[in-house]
């Protein structure tokens, strides 16, 4: 008996046993394991189909350049049982037996062998290194890379793509990753853009633009892409991460008898990586291009679902294209099949060339360990077990200047900034009289004679224009991230040794969800998540930031504050080169594209503010900067710098505030849609009364924002416009007294 209990514990995931714990266990002992099973225990689909038993088991998961050919990574995450599967008396049908098998317990002799099984306590920060780490790294390489999440209805697939605040999600750990390693490659510029769509009965949405409903899928020699989707330069993770939750917003959920808050659409986001060399000399070299696709599916639906009217017309959709990508698989495994229906679905056609081959694939498929979704797992890892044979060819993907956008980018700073010269040499001819011959002089006594205002006139047109470059050069500029190591430790060839950590800041996490998906979970569900061995979702790190996230309110990394973490360091290449805080927010250019769009991010600023002033990069990248103190730098007092300083805070307060209110009515809505089914729920009432006098304070706050940049801006201006039209007059001033009196000593 006692030992049945144990077992039954070790299964939740409440053991110490090692064989249990990811973690804890290595990679040898389950070798060790498969030896000695391998024969006895095979799983049903291998055995069915080959005399011999077939275990997909692989010694590492794949490390760039060992192989020219991979295998899609395929890893299973067990959930812990629910409240209410518990309080059902539902028992354990399926577990991890060890870091790579999946075994039935009704059945002992069907197991499955994938490259990693995930415990129900492991963390999802545990699943990004062993699952995701390696297609993101490629990613920044130029190797596209997709990662989804695959699995029934309520098994964990949102929670492990997107996460919440006390567990983040692979997305928000990825975009993360993504800016350490920028830092981390101080040798290569890169320019980052994300989209996120849905598919939703067969329709695609941009997530990101309301106004992009219905898309078309087109086709071009790179492969199928989205006609007319919106793509946004990112600068910052948390930048990245409030998009994607204004773009959460719109995605189609809905409440289902298995899950209340379950995605009724896929969702795709994409993160799209450009990077080239840094410096003059690596003008003709190719661009590094890729993209990486983050996939949350939505969950297939068994029979025992009992929807109806919209929530069926979806489950069917959803089902259907589900199918679909099993049948597109087994194709693609089945060395005979000639031809693959990518076309049958939406889903499939756009995952073609992730599942054609180019690039990398991981596929973590999700699971209950219920006995009443015992079938539906089953299902879950035979789709697992079919996927993990296609294989992939990892490629860099080179390509030509013109199609890049950060050559192009590149290109017109180059061009914009030859222009400021000429004009800059236009402006100080004026003093370079001394080399011109009487004539001149006299010409020149004549002009100023005439007409001392056209001069003044011509000066503020040029230094207008100046100006004008000089926004449009910095705001470019901004756009291209660079790292603010030194080159010399480049990242490229070789790997980055340890392993980086992701702790997220206060703004980052302000963009997640705060608990969004627990409302199915009891609060003493979580109990069930620690482990023995402390190998639990809320980790130390994570239970700390909650805490100060409790303790100062979502607002208080507006002070300054020194960052940990390298990315304080990271910077845009403008901000490195001049320290000047652009007024204006940094949006991508409209002639570029009218895609593209950004915003500037004090976050982003203050991390230069507090990276160190002895920039080790600033010397070696001279080719790219402009000496600005020629223009603004020197001449805008510290009272207007600190103005704009004053504006960016306000603007950004602004910006968390109404992320702020659309997280809180997002969750006034979802409160409001469980009220209308459970209206004596005063709890609930409670809680909605809450969100809504928050709302309404928070949006008292950003009028009262609004107002004080209108004011800070007004008062920015003046000081700026006058400034610089005493000191031309001064300078102009200097330059005629300094002429008339050489032309009286010369006797004229
Ligand atoms: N590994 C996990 N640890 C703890 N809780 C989990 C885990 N996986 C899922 N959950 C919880 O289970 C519930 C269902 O998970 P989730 O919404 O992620 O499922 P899903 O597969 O995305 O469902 P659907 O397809 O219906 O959208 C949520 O309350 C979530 O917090």
């Amino acid at each position: 008996m006692a030992s049945k209990q144990k077992s039954k514990l070790k299964k939740l995931g409440l053991s110490s046993s090692k064989a249990a714990t990811p973690s804890s266990s290595t990679t040898s002992s389950s070798k060790q394991y498969l030896d000695t099973s391998i024969d006895g225990q095979s799983s049903p689909a291998s055995s069915s189909t080959r005399s011999k038993p077939q275990y997909f088991y692989s010694e590492s998961l794949p490390v760039e350049g060992e192989r020219s050919k991979e295998n899609v990574t395929v890893t299973v995450r067990f959930r812990p049982l629910s409240q209410r599967e518990i309080r059902q008396g539902e028992e354990i049908a399926w577990y991890a037996d060890g870091e790579t098998i999946v075994r039935s317990e009704h059945n002992p002799a069907i197991a499955y062998a994938y490259d990693r099984v995930f415990g129900p306590t492991t963390t999802t920060r545990h699943v990004y290194d062993v699952a995701a780490q390696h297609v993101i790294s490629g990613a920044m390489e130029g190797i596209n890379g997709t990662i989804f999440a695959y699995g029934v209805t309520s098994s964990g697939k949102t929670h492990t793509m997107h996460g919440d605040q006390r567990s983040p999600g692979i997305i928000p750990l990825a975009v993360k990753d993504a800016f350490s390693i920028i830092q981390e490659t101080p040798n290569r510029e890169f320019l980052l853009r994300v989209s996120y769509l849905e598919i939703y009965n067969e329709v695609v949405n941009d997530l990101l633009n309301p106004a992009g409903q219905n898309l078309r899928i087109r086709e071009d020699a790179q492969g199928t892409f989205v006609e007319g989707i919106k793509e946004e330069v990112v600068l910052s993770p948390a930048h990245a991460l409030s998009l994607i939750a204004a773009g959460e917003e719109h995605r189609h959920v809905g409440s289902t008898n298995f899950n209340l808050l379950s995605s009724r659409s896929h969702t795709i986001f994409t993160l799209t990586v450009e990077s080239s060399p840094c410096g003059a000399n690596h003008e003709g070299e190719a661009v590094n291009l890729s993209q990486l696709n983050l996939i949350d599916l939505a969950g297939s639906e068994s029979s025992k679902a009992e929807t109806t009217g919209v929530r069926r017309k979806e489950g069917s959709y959803i089902n259907k294209s589900l199918l679909t990508l099993g049948t597109v698989i087994s194709k693609l495994t089945d060395g005979r099949a000639t031809h693959i229906p990518y076309r049958d679905s939406k889903l499939t056609r756009l995952l073609q060339s992730s599942l054609s081959g180019h690039g990398r694939v991981s596929l973590i498929c999700t699971v209950t360990p219920s006995s009443s979704s015992s079938e539906e797992t089953h299902n879950t890892l035979k789709f697992a077990h079919r996927a993990k044979h296609i294989e992939i060819q990892a490629a860099q993907n080179k390509i030509i200047d013109e199609k890049s956008l950060i050559k192009k980018y590149q290109n017109e700073i180059r061009s914009l900034k030859e222009e400021l010269e000429h004009l800059k040499r236009g402006i100080v001819t004026v003093p370079q009289l001394k080399d011109t011959g009487p004539d001149d002089l006299v010409l020149l006594k004549q002009k100023l004679e005439d007409g001392q205002v056209k001069l003044q006139s011509r000066l503020e047109q040029e230094e207008e224009a100046k100006s004008a470059l000089l926004s449009r050069i910095q705001r470019l500029t901004k756009l291209i991230l660079v790292s603010t190591k030194s080159s010399q430790s480049s990242r490229f060839p070789h790997r980055p040794g340890p392993r980086r950590r992701h702790s997220f800041g206060e703004e980052e996490l302000a963009y997640l969800p705060h608990k969004r998906r627990d409302m199915i979970l009891d609060d003493e569900n979580i109990d069930l998540y620690v482990s023995v061995e402390g190998n639990s979702e809320t980790t130390d790190d994570t239970l700390k930031e909650e805490k100060k996230t409790r303790k100062h309110g979502l607002l208080n990394w507006l002070k300054l504050r020194k960052r940990d973490s390298g990315l304080g360091a990271l910077t845009s290449s403008s901000e490195k080169s001049s320290g000047i805080k652009s007024m204006s927010t940094p949006s991508t250019p409209q002639a570029e594209s009218n895609h593209f769009h950004t915003e500037s991010r004090l976050s982003h600023s203050l991390l230069t503010e507090s990276s160190p002033s002895v920039d080790p990069l600033s010397e070696a990248r001279d080719d790219r900067e402009i000496h600005e103190d020629n223009f603004l730098g020197q001449e805008t007092p510290l009272t207007s710098t600190k103005s704009i300083d004053q504006i960016e805070l306000l603007r950004e307060q602004q910006k968390i505030l109404s992320g702020e209110v659309a997280l809180h009515s997002s969750a006034l809505k979802r409160l409001s849609e469980e009220a209308a089914r459970n209206p004596q729920k005063d709890q609930i009432y409670l809680e909605m009364r809450k969100l809504k006098d928050e709302i309404n304070a928070k949006n008292e706050q950003i009028t009262l924002l609004e107002k004080q940049i209108a004011d800070s801006i007004n008062v920015v201006h003046n000081g700026m416009d006058n400034l610089e039209l005493s000191q031309s007059f001064t300078e102009l001033m200097t330059q005629l007294n300094e002429k008339s009196f050489e032309l009286e000593f010369q006797g004229y």
